[in-house]
């Protein structure tokens, strides 16, 4: 049959104090990490942190004065002061108030040590309490976090409570394996008893067997530690016996029994007891026997060991079928298979807790995993999504910068096309009409005012002695005399208008809706602008005019050409005439002289008396 060491704090009465301690040297619950600011008061914390498994009064006492420093601790001394008063109330049996505290203490704290530390002593507590699944869900909490954990001691106390519970649940592999790893990392020499302890337990758990050696060195490491050497003795005792060697396993247990009473452990004394009823039962002392079965039943009571009372039972009512036969052994067997009964429900709700707790943690691991996923999908769908909106975005962007670069291409080459129109109906020197475009314009006008019935006008006109400027002042004074009397017809010119140059220092006006005498007053503002235009701009001075020739549409007389004959006509007559005046053409009466000497205006060609373009230099 199995056997662990228990969980310390579950016996009542006068034992209590001194399982608590044996707890406190395997598990060592204990403070860790001091704050700086208030050096009496680590002190003290640490004085009884140093003395919480060796002397509980001493620490009791200690605790008093800690209470008192309380009010004026930091934070991390807050966290020593609870730590210590959890131990106290373990030490005390107050397991369910150390249990309140833990729990509280896990609540508050986001602290990796304080955390480890607090869910360390439940899992210890919880076993105390034989709480197994809690204990167990307490080591889910500690565990993880040991790697965090620097104060080695500190993870060392909390993987060794891992690998007494896990003892304890009889998932032996577990518990040697935690026990090897804190073998490995250097403890000090009380863990280093616990390991042996808790290694040749899990070896007996598991079937394994081990040399003498093995646990004498065990049992070296626990000099001053009489309870866990007395687990070592135990489990290195069952194990001679498992190996037929009964007469050692005898004298092993005998020889401590009495370190081992003195110790007023009772389970672990009920342990011996029911151990050596066994062996002295096969090795036929029957006496011995009997005075071992009173023992542990004397004390099974307090020890609260299944497994010890079942074999105290067990070799009770083997003396009795020796001593009395079956009848008289009834009584014994009943109570032994009561015993029986109990130590195997003990076992099997032990393992079943581990069972669940794994199950739980496996489902909690399972739920967890498919949030994960659940989590991974969604983040998918909406980076998917956010790819999508950022590919809508990006082909929006393409299809605003494609619309926008093809409205500037067609704003552009609009733009060039009515550059390029304007280009070819331009002149390029003046600005205005070119005689290409004023043709086209005029018949047109023409052609509206013979449809609406309206008169219309056509003017021409040309510079007077224009060569002598340009002779006389180069050809860019020349250039500069055309832009300015260009500039000074303009004004005069309404929308409907259409005003260009023929060619040279030619000009053509076409008028809607006027007749001859509207034009020959237009044609007479025009010479008064000419008139009055300052050349000494072109850095010379002298007079500008020009001889104009007036013809009107009249009935079927629309036509452009003969239009344009007729000015011309007369504007060769205004030459002729004297130049610097305004000829209109008519056909009954060809030679009135607007604004001017008259005369017919076939006669009048030639030089007149008015004055000649006067030239000032
Ligand atoms: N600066 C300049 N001169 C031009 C331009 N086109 C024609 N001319 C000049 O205009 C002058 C026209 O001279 P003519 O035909 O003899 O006429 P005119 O000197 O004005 O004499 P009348 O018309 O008889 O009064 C010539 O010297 C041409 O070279 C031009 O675009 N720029």
């Amino acid at each position: 049959m199995p056997t662990r060491p228990e969980p310390i704090g579950s016996t009542p009465g006068t034992l209590r104090r001194r399982l608590a301690t044996l707890a406190m040297v395997v598990l060592a619950v204990c403070s860790v990490a001091a704050g700086a600011s208030s050096p009496s008061l680590d002190a003290l914390l640490t004085e009884a942190d140093a003395l919480r498994t060796s002397d509980p009064k001493q620490v009791d006492r200690l605790i008093g004065e800690i209470e008192k420093l309380v009010p004026s601790a930091t934070p991390s001394q807050l966290v020593r002061v609870r730590m210590l008063r959890v131990h106290r109330a373990m030490t005390s049996g107050a397991s369910e108030t150390a249990v309140a505290e833990l729990r509280q203490i896990l609540t508050e704290s986001n602290d990796a040590p304080t955390r480890f530390q607090a869910a360390s002593m439940l899992a210890n507590t919880q076993a105390i309490l034989r709480n197994f699944e809690d204990a167990l869900r307490a080591l889910d909490t500690a565990l993880p976090l040991a790697p965090q954990i620097e104060d080695r001691d500190l993870r060392h106390r909390g993987l060794m409570v891992a690998a007494i519970v896990y003892n304890q649940v009889g998932e032996y592999a577990l518990a040697k394996r935690y026990a090897e790893t804190v073998a490995a990392d250097q403890p000090v020499a009380r863990t280093r008893c616990a390991i042996a302890s808790v290694t040749l337990e899990a070896r007996n758990g598991l079937k394994m067997p081990f040399d003498d050696a093995t646990a004498e060195q065990g049992l070296a490491q626990c000099e001053g530690e009489p309870i866990i050497a007395g687990f070592v003795r135990w489990h290195f005792a069952r194990h001679m016996a498992d190996s037929g060697r009964a007469a050692d396993a005898i004298a092993l247990l005998d020889g401590s029994l009495a370190a081992i009473e003195a110790t007023g452990y009772p389970f672990l004394i009920a342990q011996y007891h029911a151990l050596l009823a066994e062996l002295t039962l096969a090795t036929r002392d029957l006496q011995s026997a009997q005075r071992h079965v009173d023992s542990a039943l004397a004390i099974s009571q307090d020890a609260m060991s299944t497994e010890a009372i079942v074999k105290a039972h067990y070799v009770a009512y083997q003396l009795a079928l020796r001593s009395g036969g079956e009848e008289a052994a009834l009584p014994a067997y009943i109570r032994f298979a009561q015993a029986e009964r109990t130590h195997f429900n003990d076992i099997k709700s032990r393992e079943m807790a581990y069972q669940v707790v794994r199950h739980q943690s496996m489902q909690q691991a399972q739920q967890i995993e498919l949030l994960h996923q659940k989590n991974q999908l969604l983040q998918l769908q909406q980076s998917v999504t956010e790819q999508r909106a950022r590919n809508w975005l990006l082909l929006a962007l393409v299809l605003v910068v494609l619309v926008a670069s093809m409205g500037y291409w067609a704003y552009k080459t609009k733009r060039m096309q009515l550059r390029l129109k304007r280009m070819t109906e331009t002149d390029a020197l003046t600005g205005i009409f070119n005689r290409q475009h004023f043709s086209e314009r005029a018949r047109a006008v023409l052609l509206q005012c013979e449809r609406d019935g309206v008169p219309a006008a056509l003017v021409m006109f040309d510079l007077d002695h224009f060569k002598q400027v340009n002779d006389r002042y180069g050809h860019a004074a020349g250039d500069w005399a055309l832009r300015e009397v260009a500039a000074a017809v303009q004004p005069l010119c309404r929308g409907v208008d259409a005003f260009g140059r023929l060619g040279g220092e030619e000009f053509g006006l076409v008028l809607p809706g006027l007749d001859a005498a509207a034009a020959v007053r237009l044609a007479s503002d025009a010479q008064a602008r000419f008139a009055a235009i300052d050349t000494t701009a072109a850095g010379y001075a002298f007079r500008l005019a020009a001889s104009f020739g007036v013809a009107e549409a009249g009935t079927g007389m629309y036509t452009f050409a003969t239009l344009l004959s007729h000015a011309d006509q007369a504007m060769y007559a205004a030459k002729h005439g004297g130049r610097r005046q305004v000829r209109v053409y008519t056909a009954d009466a060809p030679d009135i002289l607007v604004a001017g000497a008259v005369g017919r205006l076939r006669d009048s060609v030639g030089e007149t008396a008015a004055p000649a373009l006067r030239i000032v230099v």
